[in-house]
């Protein structure tokens, strides 16, 4: 199924969707990078797709509480976070990744990942166990006591990742996690996301349409600020390659990409963005 309204529910989530987002925007001086979103997202990993610019780091910025809305409503984990006092309660309980990630290249990687959970405000107690158990998730237990400036950049990606998880966090947010893995790595990455996507909300915003396919159960496709398309990724994957006969078949799909160079969800990733360009297009020159 898709929809242009962006709304749908959490899978399973008896205290409703993690993320409730509703006309939000966000802007950057003059530039509009997020156009009067409406989005829920509960339980499972949520892929983000969308070219250059689209609004994705704006999307996830906001949601990480790391930037402010230019106008709408951000609920996170039950808590309103125009709510200052709440933000805290929310921030403990979040993961984020950011597409530039911050660290201190002196510390070991134990050492890091422990500094991120003592700043969750984790149990004291509680942190050692965390941390041998996220920096082994992501395949460092053997570098646990290199220092970062140390690692490749692959590997420091995967202390990105084990510092956004060390706290088991309701909500993750993943900004690129897989730019610099290896193939090897980033199977065993989509393992993890599905594993933590089983009881938690799951956001990944990547190029990396691949990623969505092994690893997302639905997708959220952001075009110019807006929502373009949402589906499951088996729904976004069969409009790559519909019936031929379908008479409701998109018109934006007749000059998909050549099928022997391209999988059938990138096929879908661009019939998605046509029909919504479109349909822009057409609202546009309806003058609505
Ligand atoms: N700090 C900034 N100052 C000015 N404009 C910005 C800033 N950050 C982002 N923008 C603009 O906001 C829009 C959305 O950018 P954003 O980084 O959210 O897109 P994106 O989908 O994450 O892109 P990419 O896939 O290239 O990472 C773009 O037009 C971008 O040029």
């Amino acid at each position: 199924m898709s929809t242009n309204s962006g709304t749908r529910t959490g899978t399973g989530a008896a205290d409703g969707p993690a993320v409730r987002v509703g006309g939000l925007s966000v802007r950057h001086r003059r530039t509009v990078a997020l156009d009067g979103v409406d989005l829920d997202l509960g339980t499972g990993v949520h892929g983000l797709l969308g070219p250059n610019g689209a609004g994705k780091t704006s999307l996830i910025r906001v949601l990480a509480t790391v930037a402010a809305p230019a106008a709408g409503r951000v609920e996170l984990l039950g808590h309103d976070t125009a709510d200052r006092r709440s933000l805290a309660r929310v921030r403990r309980r979040l993961g984020y990744l950011p597409q530039e990630f911050g660290h201190y290249p002196g510390f070991t990687v134990r050492e890091f990942v422990a500094y991120i959970a003592w700043l969750k405000e984790m149990p004291p107690a509680a942190i050692p166990a965390a941390v041998e158990r996220a920096v082994e998730r992501v395949g460092l237990a053997d570098r646990a006591d290199t220092k970062v400036r140390r690692l490749s950049g692959g590997m420091v990606r995967r202390v990105g990742i084990a510092q956004a998880i060390v706290n088991d966090p309701d909500l993750l947010l993943l900004d690129e996690p897989t730019a610099g893995l290896d193939p090897e790595q980033r199977v065993e990455f989509r393992a993890l996301l599905r594993e933590v996507g089983a009881t938690a909300t799951v956001i990944v915003s990547t190029h990396l349409v691949e990623d969505v396919a092994a690893a997302c159960t639905e997708v959220t496709l952001i075009d110019s600020g807006r929502i373009a398309y949402r589906g499951t990724t088996a729904e976004l994957t069969a409009l790559g390659a519909p019936d031929a006969s379908d008479p409701s078949a998109p018109s934006a799909l007749s000059a998909l990409p050549d099928p022997a160079s391209t999988s059938p969800i990138e096929r879908g990733y661009t019939a998605a963005l046509r029909a919504h360009r479109a349909l822009a297009a057409d609202r546009k020159g309806a003058g609505r």
